[in-house]
């Protein structure tokens, strides 16, 4: 793997995660693949879970650390080309991403969406930027429209947990006071998209996700309807795509889309974390054994952890190649 920007950036996922299923076992297997090698972290948001999980499934791999935040304590960030930078930007990206990329190994990058500039957010400004001049592998950590990891441990804690062969997979939408972004659900879209389950999209008419990022999944308007028979039910809110980032449907006009004990039924409830409370779920869902979410959120150590392998052996196989090539000059 020479990066993990997106969920393209998976050629076998079967494979993907039958392995980390095997580091999760024996997670010190591969304790000297990342000696010498320092994983570069830059927060422009706030994080629990993909902070340290990452710093673990890195550390696990024996390899080095920095974390930085990056809107406290780094220079603020030009992105533009050939801006006059004499406003408020101190820096540019193309300094920057050549800068960190002689610190570290691999640069991870969590950035969100503006929420109000669709198509500035849709390009992908942050991590795409960051690719194009850092010369070393970049790791997304939730960006403007994917999180890629957290869907790699969806699948992984799916997979982990699933009593049938094709199991039946619900995204529901559930309200939440403030705005946030889509990222979570498109990367846990187009996960199930190539996962061999029988998956359903449910949420209120008008909050339709990206064409591009649907396709063909199924979208039951009905929630009840479509909870039926679900042996998990994933909930996550997120704000309208159309009115970009407004709030349409709050607390107050869709509490009925609230996930209960009652709708769940017999399914296993997953959220990605942090969650409101008696907002989006209520409490004897997360109180109840059906709730996986810590379990899942345990994942996204093995999610990483097999990523960051896969790129420390690409990296290693490329010195390899280079040394091979250096040697044959040198005859
Ligand atoms: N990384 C996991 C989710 C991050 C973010 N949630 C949040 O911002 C929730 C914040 C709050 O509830 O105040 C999101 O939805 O993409
Ligand atoms: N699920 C997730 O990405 O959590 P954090 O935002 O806490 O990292």
């Amino acid at each position: 793997m020479k990066k993990y920007t997106g969920l393209d950036d998976i050629t076998d996922l079967k494979e993907l995660i039958a392995e980390a299923r095997e580091i999760k076992k024996n997670p010190y297997a591969f304790e000297h693949l990342g000696k010498r090698k320092r994983l570069v972290m830059l927060f422009f948001n706030s994080s629990l879970r993909t902070r340290l999980s990452t710093e673990k499934a890195a550390c696990n791999l024996g390899m080095d650390v920095t974390v930085m935040n990056f809107n406290s304590d780094a220079w603020k960030l030009e992105f533009e080309d050939g801006t006059v930078m004499n406003a408020d930007t101190s820096e540019h990206i193309k300094e920057a991403a050549q800068v960190i990329s002689q610190y570290g190994d691999v640069i991870a990058v969590r950035a969100f969406p503006t929420l109000t500039d669709k198509a500035k957010d849709e390009s992908e400004y942050v991590i795409s930027s960051f690719e194009k001049y850092a010369s070393v592998p970049v790791v997304n950590m939730e960006s403007a429209t994917a999180h890629p990891l957290q869907a790699l441990a969806d699948a992984i804690t799916i997979t982990e947990l699933s009593q049938q062969s094709k199991p039946k997979v619900v995204l529901s939408w559930a309200p939440h006071p403030k705005a946030l972004p889509h990222a979570v659900a498109n990367s846990f879209i187009g996960m199930m998209q190539k996962m061999d389950v029988d998956f359903t999209i449910t949420h209120p008419k008008g909050y339709e996700l990206s064409a591009d990022v649907v396709k063909n999944s199924k979208v039951v308007y009905d929630q009840d309807e479509a909870l039926k028979d679900a042996d998990f039910v994933y909930v996550k809110n997120w704000s309208n795509y159309k009115e970009y980032g407004k709030v349409i449907a709050t607390p107050e006009t869709h509490s009925d889309w609230m996930v209960t004990s009652e709708k769940l039924g017999t399914a296993q409830f997953m959220h990605c974390l942090p969650v409101r409370r008696n907002v989006i779920v209520a409490d004897e869902v997360l109180d109840g054994d059906q709730s996986v979410v810590i379990e899942q959120a345990n994942n996204r150590t093995f999610s990483a952890q097999v990523v960051l392998k896969r790129i420390l052996e690409n990296l290693a196989s490329k010195s390899q190649k280079e040394k091979l090539e250096s040697s044959r000059y040198e005859y």
